[in-house]
């Protein structure tokens, strides 16, 4: 992670705007599929795609849901993915009518390994920054390159200082 740093900002996000932003993905992304507008399968890349993947199969009632495991390495300025499980090849054919998910799209690299795989897919994210925009085509809420996106799964409630300080 450390090869993403510096990031000047932190963008934290609840569990409740986290709801609404994947709700408002869903509501973007209906009848907007190849076959009369309608959507295929919904595929989740894990694992932070699993939460909006399963919010928006919920909305848009598709009970056809796969997941793809992608692991990214980040060494200085190389960076690698690799598959570490891939949805069933049967349903996915060459992608078309499948709506692949995942939580944000950074530098793309996650999304252009997917994308080689199902050229035809339809790939959305909840947030996305600008170096990756192109990977995708649906998003909700774009943030600058040097924001840090802190996901409900990766945070806790916690104690405060007041402003003014205590004596
Ligand atoms: O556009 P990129 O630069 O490829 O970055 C985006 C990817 O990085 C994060 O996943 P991560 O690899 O950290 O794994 P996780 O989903 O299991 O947390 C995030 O969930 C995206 O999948
Ligand atoms: N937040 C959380 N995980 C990430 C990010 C981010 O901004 N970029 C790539 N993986
Ligand atoms: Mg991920």
């Amino acid at each position: 992670m450390t090869d993403r740093l510096p990031h000047e900002k932190g963008f934290h996000i609840s569990w409740d705007q986290l709801h609404r932003d994947s709700r408002a993905l869903a509501w973007r992304l209906d009848g907007q599929g190849p076959d009369n507008g309608a959507w295929r399968a919904v595929v989740a890349i894990t694992r932070g795609g699993m939460a909006p993947a399963m919010i928006v199969s919920r909305e848009l009632d598709i009970r056809i849901v796969d997941t793809i495991g992608v692991k990214s390495y980040h060494h200085q300025d190389q960076g690698q993915a690799e598959v570490l499980k891939a949805p069933d090849a049967e349903l996915m054919g060459d992608g078309e009518g499948v709506l692949i998910i995942d939580d944000l799209v950074d530098s793309g690299k996650t999304l252009e390994l997917v994308r080689q795989m199902y050229p035809k897919a339809h790939f959305a994210t909840v947030y996305a920054k600008p170096k990756g925009r192109p990977m995708v085509d649906t998003f909700i809420t774009e943030v600058s390159q040097d924001t840090w996106i802190f996901f409900p799964w990766d945070m806790a409630l916690q104690y405060v200082e007041p402003y003014r300080g205590t004596d």
